[in-house]
């Protein structure tokens, strides 16, 4: 148990790191002591930083981060490191382990002003930031604030000290203007905004280090935000079994649009089939049949005639994952069509089109997904919500249409209410993409590179995740590993991608996952 979870990828909120340090203080270890060991990794990061012998300027704030400052610059001062301390506030401000850690100290100071910080910056090599950290409450001010802009002019390389100052460390957002840190040395976890942007561009290089407190303190906070990274779900990642054979591998539907817009559907079903879905089927216009056979080999395409059509469709029982919205259109077909497919109960991904056309009547949706997660359970099959068998990908814009009241500058926290609003696993799209499932858990991305802004790449993605859940994978998991594999094969195609390259390159992204089980 020890072992799995120090590999689970937890990420705390400040207020749950608070909560770990105070168990562990609670258990025995005084607070002094961490913030030693917290200092002492500091002073570590920033002697790798700096050759024996440079000057290294310490910004030290009001707080336990401040606190944190003077350990390093007694410890750095002791390793022969010629340091300086600047302090932002009055010093009989500091109050318990900061002050006693201020106290220790021994080293001359100077107030924090746009005069030492000149001087300072005239000969420091690095900067450490110290100002605050997980108990900043509102935007820089004052001198932090000219901080800000007198670094960023003297381009000095800032280490930061569990969080650049002025970031906020459960949303990744600025208060203000922030520090912008080439590294960030945390503690024990990494946090929200380490990850998610514009934190994640603030804080470099993030290095997560060990100042003694235990996994145990984990079951009491229950975290429920991860870092998504494989082995968060590897353990559902589908594997085919010796004895499998296409139809034990799931079968997905995707459903096709016009003539106009064949694309979009086309990657999605490639990407399905990349996922390891068995079977793949496209469910496409009669119109335009001959346009998808002509251009699909391994997947198969079945026109959508007469009026029964979708149900006809959708009538194979070995169906295990549906895909409908890229390239289908906004007009009121598309909601009648996706509450027929959400009717029938199986796990379906909506995607593009099926968001956008219930933005005039979202509640519609939900009714309709409550409907699909709630199919295939006897009526009195326990009260507690069923889980989601729903995955909505909208992008940023799709997800202000469908939850205008969310406020999506805070992604984490926009993404969780979304999911609990529509009992869907909601995949909020963008270079920090959040996938957020209704029972509170949520898993932030953090592998895409840009080149995977460009047309078709989330068709890619709605597909990758269609077929995950054709072959059985539960929702959230199924989400996350779309967006994991999504990534990995975005850095494999590289730069210049267009997505019709993404779909090979997830072989050896899935090549890759399963060498790393059987090793
Ligand atoms: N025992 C612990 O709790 C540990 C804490 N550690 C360090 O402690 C930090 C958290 O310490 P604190 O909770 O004291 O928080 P901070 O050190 O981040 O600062 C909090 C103080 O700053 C003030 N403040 C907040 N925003 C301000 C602003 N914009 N302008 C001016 N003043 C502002 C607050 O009123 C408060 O007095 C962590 O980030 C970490 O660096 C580490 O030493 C490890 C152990
Ligand atoms: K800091």
């Amino acid at each position: 148990m020890q072992a799995n979870m120090d590999r689970i990828p937890y990420l705390l909120t400040p207020e749950e790191m608070g909560r770990a340090d105070e168990l562990t203080i609670y258990a025995g270890t005084p607070g002094s002591v961490l913030m030693e060991r917290a200092g002492g990794k500091v002073a570590a990061a920033a002697q790798q930083m700096v050759p024996d012998g440079g000057h290294i300027l310490i910004l030290c704030g009001p707080g336990n981060n401040g606190g944190d400052g003077f350990v390093a610059a007694r410890q750095l001062d002791g390793a022969g490191f010629d340091v300086s301390v600047l302090l932002l506030c009055d010093p009989a401000r500091l109050k318990g382990d900061a002050a006693q850690a201020f106290q220790n100290m021994q080293l001359p100071w100077s107030q924090l002003t746009e005069e030492s910080l000149s001087l300072g910056l005239g000969k420091a090599g690095l900067v450490i930031d110290a100002l605050f950290g997980a108990g900043l409450d509102r935007a820089l001010e004052g001198m932090a604030l000219k901080a800000v802009k007198m670094l960023r002019a003297s381009k000095t390389p800032v280490l930061a000290v569990d969080l650049p100052s002025g970031l906020n460390g459960a949303t990744g957002a600025a208060l203000g203007a922030v520090f912008e840190a080439v590294r960030t040395v945390t503690f024990y976890r990494r946090k929200p905004g380490h990850l998610l942007e514009p934190g994640r561009s603030y804080c470099g290089i993030v290095e997560v280090v060990d100042i003694g407190i235990r996994d145990d303190v984990l079951k009491d906070i229950n975290p429920k935000t991860f870092a998504n990274e494989p082995f968060l779900w590897a353990a559902v990642f589908p594997v085919p079994g010796r004895r499998a054979h296409k139809y034990s591998r799931g079968h997905a539907l995707v459903f096709g649009g016009q003539l106009q817009t064949t694309g979009a559907s086309r990657l999605s079903a490639m990407a399905a089939l990349r996922a390891g879905s068995g079977l793949v089927t496209m469910a496409v216009p009669p119109g335009a049949l001959s346009t998808y056979a002509a251009h699909l080999t391994a997947i198969m395409v079945r026109p959508l005639k007469g009026e029964d059509a979708l149900a006809r469709a959708l009538s194979d029982d070995r169906l295990s994952g549906c895909l409908i919205g890229p390239g289908y259109g906004t007009g009121s077909k598309t909601s009648v069509d996706v509450v027929s497919v959400l009717a029938q109960g199986r796990a379906t991904v909506l995607d593009a089109d099926a968001l956008t056309c219930f933005e005039a009547d979202t509640q519609r949706l939900f009714q309709a997904i409550s409907a699909c997660n709630t199919a295939g359970w006897a009526e009195n099959a326990g009260a507690t919500p069923k889980p989601a068998k729903v995955v909505l990908t909208p992008h940023e814009g799709e997800f202000k249409r469908l939850f205008p009241d969310l406020n999506v500058n805070n992604r984490l926290t926009a993404a969780r209410q979304a999911a609990q609003a529509s009992g869907a696993v909601v995949v909020l799209k963008g270079p920090d993409t959040v996938i957020a499932a209704p029972d509170g858990r949520a898993a932030i991305n953090g592998n895409a590179p840009p080149w995977l802004a460009t047309a078709g790449s989330g068709d890619v993605l709605a597909g990758l995740i269609t077929g995950f859940l054709a072959q059985s994978v539960p929702a959230f998991e199924a989400a996350a590993m779309g967006v994991w594999c999504h990534g990995e094969a975005g850095s494999i195609a590289g730069a210049g991608l267009i997505a019709e390259d993404l779909p090979a390159a997830v072989q050896p992204v899935i090549a890759g996952l399963v060498a790393e089980r059987a090793g």
